[in-house]
């Protein structure tokens, strides 16, 4: 059998075992979720579940389905079948507006930031949902609304020391170099607050040094505020790394889920990403 780098063949697993950190009960939960796009099954009756405080990977080869099933999960698209449990509602679909209010904050494969904006106007924006005054009385920045503008901008100036991003923050994001940017677009779901953080291919363009600089910031996010964290990402090194527990998808279905000792030994995993044919 010919080695794919990260794996190695041993057993089959097709359930998630518990990893060996302590993690909390379930915070999300997928049902047999399918998604259709004309002729195409981006996802095919697909189940797993996330727990609290964990890191859960979303992997697979090219076309799998690990974006559509992100954008389930916040609410962008909408499931033809099977059903989400989130923040005690079971649902046919995400609502969007539930999604971000209720604490689900998401990073794009390709990085969605205003550009002629600076790093510190761009994660301000991601305080808006947490703002209580309308927009007359925040154009106005008088009263109230200048309070709550100094409280927003002191909690952004903690994302930006923990991130490490002081000398780009009056930086207009356009001009950052692509791993800066990436750690900006970080920046800004932190300063949701999030309690779940939708990670889509947060190493994707990176060199190595970067690479380990994200992996850091993430273990950090995920110690330090205890936040749930659901990622998809190519680099097997990173994944096997940083995971607690992942799901692997291979033309739209899931074929294992467990820990990634139990993922990287698995048969059908390491088929799928030699490009083994399937059935069907
Ligand atoms: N909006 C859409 N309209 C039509 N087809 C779509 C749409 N979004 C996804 N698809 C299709 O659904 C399938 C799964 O795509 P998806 O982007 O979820 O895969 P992925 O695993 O994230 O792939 P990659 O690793 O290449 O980003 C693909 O065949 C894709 O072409």
């Amino acid at each position: 059998m010919a080695a794919v780098q990260g794996f190695e063949p041993e057993t089959v697993s097709d359930e998630a075992e518990l990893p060996d950190r302590e993690v909390g009960e379930v915070v999300l939960k997928l049902e047999n979720i399918e998604l259709g796009f004309g002729g195409v099954k981006a996802i095919n009756d697909v189940s797993f579940e996330v727990r609290k405080g964990e890191i859960r990977a979303i992997i697979g080869p090219n076309g799998a389905g690990k974006s559509s099933m992100l954008n389930c999960i916040n609410g962008f698209y909408k499931p033809q079948k099977g059903t989400i449990t989130f923040a005690g509602k079971t649902m046919s679909a995400m609502d969007p507006h539930f999604a971000a209010s209720n604490g689900i904050a998401r990073t794009f494969q390709n990085i969605a930031l205003f550009r002629g904006m600076s790093t510190l106007d761009n994660l301000m924006t991601g305080r808006v949902l947490k703002m209580n005054r309308g927009f007359f009385w925040q154009a106005l920045r008088w009263g109230p609304a200048q309070r709550e503008e100094i409280e927003h901008r002191a909690f952004v100036e903690t994302v930006i020391d923990f991130l490490e991003i002081q000398s780009i923050r009056r930086t207009p994001v356009g001009r950052l170099p692509y791993g800066l940017q990436k750690r900006v677009e970080l920046g800004r779901a932190l300063a949701m607050q999030p309690s779940i953080l939708l990670l889509d291919e947060p190493m994707a363009g990176m060199n190595v040094e970067e690479k380990q600089d994200m992996s850091r910031f993430i273990l950090d996010v995920n110690e330090e505020f205890g936040t749930t964290i659901v990622l998809i990402e190519h680099d097997m090194g990173v994944v096997m790394d940083i995971s607690d527990r992942v799901v692997v998808l291979d033309y739209g279905r899931k074929i294992a889920d467990g820990t990634p000792d139990e993922v990287r030994r698995n048969q059908n995993v390491i088929d799928a990403y030699l490009g083994v044919p399937h059935e069907d």
